[in-house]
């Protein structure tokens, strides 16, 4: 058997090869804090895109014969020693090049032009103004607006050869172009929705710039990804671990179109699911992969007893992240035993999981990327796993898999339904986590979810995750008796795509509603308190 490793496995993230047929934009990453955004923009644009890191050679970039390439920003001066280079061959392969703020001081750089720390420094909102509103990257749309900035440095002179089209009152040359040589560049973020007509400039760039037409959509990713999972499993059997998620009923729906019954799904109930949820998810999944084979496995124990005493959220989830694959494992050897007398049968070599960018994102699986925090299915995957991982969807977003999702025809209950971490209540325990705590949140949890509910929320709201915080203690009065009872903590968000997120202003008659019930009908939770911290600085889960 082959293996994949978690290094192995994250390295891959760079090269998710999703649309190999199609034109692709290449988003080289000079360390940006959401160069994924980007190649995401150009996606929407219905122009497929990949992020590609800055340490790769400009052969190896364009071997992979780019459409166009995007240079992101990044942390460093272009003056510095130590700065990361753009070599100028990528401005004279004739392949068409934006640059954003880092990149677009590298190319002033790289072509004779000049960068310096002016100290006018921008960092947020600044206003633009026109220079040349009929030039490439604006012709037709209103150029004074408002773009978001985050820089230091600034480009003082273009390079010869550029026409300047745009100014800020700290960056007196915001943009140049030379469409000659189909090289353009701004200081500011058009990724960031902030940036007033962002996707706009990013579209005039590729259809303008350019000169490429929409060519991909998520539909594109159905034929593509079932054509490469064929290549990929062959005659060989695969596992997919199904949840119950969008994610991984749509990976294995994409499975199931490729080799049909070589594929079996397997439900691991770790006891650290919500209330009713294994029940719900046994009668549901029929509908939702195209009837792939369900094996439910309960793995209570084992899971619980490995969890005995611990309190780290990185242990728990590397612990978690463990026991998945040994539990996959162990449902592997029994389809073997199960097909032992049928000569034609084929080892079980592939594990299919519905792992996203951002899982590998924030496991610290980008070039230059923190770990934030392991994902179980990443990040948090042991050393010695024997599977060859099959993860269709490593390259996109959350909204981008629900809409591959619409267009396999999965029911809407599944396309839309709000992400549940992996982990589970397991880490929305504060604290060690054990049978009894886990029934006391499990009660919290479905009082908070059947209210968001009734109240027709489930859209607006991203996910509310319910918080037990088992180590701690409040006095409260309930019947005029004294409570000595825990809190718990509501947490509920919206987000585009779980890389930042806002509190939800969830109406105060909900929040009541949800207050009182929890507090009245949960024996042990005597306080409920709002989790009010946008992500960054918090994330979505509190471990
Ligand atoms: N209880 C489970 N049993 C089997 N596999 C699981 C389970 N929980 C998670 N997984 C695997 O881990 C992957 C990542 O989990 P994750 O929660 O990110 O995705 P999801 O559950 O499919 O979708 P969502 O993010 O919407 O909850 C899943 O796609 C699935 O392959
Ligand atoms: O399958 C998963 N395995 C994990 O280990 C994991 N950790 C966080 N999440 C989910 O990811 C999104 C972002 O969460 P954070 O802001 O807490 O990082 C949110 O939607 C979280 O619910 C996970 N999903
Ligand atoms: N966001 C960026 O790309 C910043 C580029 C550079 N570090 C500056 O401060 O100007
Ligand atoms: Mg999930």
């Amino acid at each position: 058997m082959t293996s994949t490793s978690p290094e192995q496995a994250a390295e891959t993230a760079d090269n998710p090869q999703i649309a190999a047929d199609f034109p692709t934009v290449l988003v080289v990453d000079f360390g940006a804090q959401y160069a994924q955004l980007i190649a995401r923009r150009v996606r929407e644009a219905d122009v497929y895109s990949e992020v590609v890191p800055h340490t790769l050679s400009a052969e190896e970039i364009l071997a992979r014969n780019p459409a166009a390439l995007i240079l992101s920003g990044g942390p460093s001066s272009v003056y510095s020693e130590d700065a990361p280079r753009l070599d100028p061959a990528l401005l004279e392969a004739g392949v068409p090049v934006l640059g954003l703020c880092y990149g677009f001081q590298s190319i002033a750089q790289a072509l004779g032009g000049t960068v310096a720390r002016t100290g006018s420094r921008e960092y947020g909102s600044t206003r633009l103004e026109a220079i040349d509103s009929t030039c490439t990257l604006f012709a037709g749309q209103d150029v004074d607006q408002v773009v978001w900035m985050s820089h230091g440095d600034a480009v003082t002179d273009a390079p010869e050869g550029f026409a300047v089209t745009a100014s800020t009152p700290g960056a007196p040359v915001a943009a140049f172009e030379d469409p000659e040589r189909r090289i353009f560049g701004v200081q500011w973020h058009p990724e960031v929705g902030h940036s007033q007509h962002g996707q706009r400039v990013i579209e005039r760039f590729l259809r303008e710039g350019a000169g490429l037409d929409r060519s991909w959509t998520t539909a594109n990713v159905i034929e593509e990804q079932v054509a490469l999972i064929r290549e990929q499993i062959g005659q060989h059997r695969a596992i997919c671990g199904l949840s119950g998620g969008v994610d991984s009923a749509v990976a294995a729906a994409l499975v199931q179109r490729a080799v049909g019954d070589q594929l079996t799904c397997v439900y691991v109930n770790h006891g650290l699911m919500r209330q009713d949820e294994s029940e719900e998810i046994e009668k549901a999944f029929g509908k939702a992969t195209g009837g792939a084979r369900l094996v439910m496995v309960d793995a209570e124990d084992v899971f619980l007893e490995a969890l005995a005493g611990v309190t780290d959220p990185e242990t728990k989830r590397k612990i978690i992240g463990e026991k998945f694959i040994r539990t996959f494992e162990k449902a592997q050897a029994d389809i073997v035993a199960e097909s032992r007398n049928d000569p034609n049968a084929q080892d079980v070599k592939f594990l299919v999981q519905g792992t996203l960018y951002p899982d590998v994102v924030e496991s610290g699986g980008g070039e230059g990327t923190a770990n934030i925090k392991s994902h179980h299915n990443v990040g948090g995957l042991p050393e010695d796993i024997e599977f060859e991982l099959c993860e269709p969807l490593r390259a996109l977003f959350k909204d981008e898999v629900r809409a591959v999702g619409a267009q396999l025809g999965l029911p809407e209950e599944i396309v839309q339904r709000q992400p549940f971490p992996g982990p589970g209540l397991g880490i929305r325990i504060i604290g060690e986590v054990t049978k009894e705590r886990l029934d006391l949140l499990r009660q919290a949890d479905a009082i908070v979810r059947a209210e968001l509910t009734s109240a027709g929320l489930d859209r607006e709201i991203w996910q509310c995750p319910v918080v037990l915080l088992a180590d701690v203690r409040s006095v409260g009065v309930q019947g005029d008796g004294r409570t000595y009872g825990h809190p718990v903590v509501l947490r509920p968000v919206t987000s585009e795509d779980a890389m930042t997120a806002d509190w939800a202003k969830v109406p105060y008659d909900v929040l009541s509603r949800i207050s009182n019930r929890i507090t009245n009908e949960v024996d042990g939770i005597n306080r409920v308190v709002l989790d009010v911290t946008s992500k960054p600085p918090g994330t979505i889960e509190w471990e």
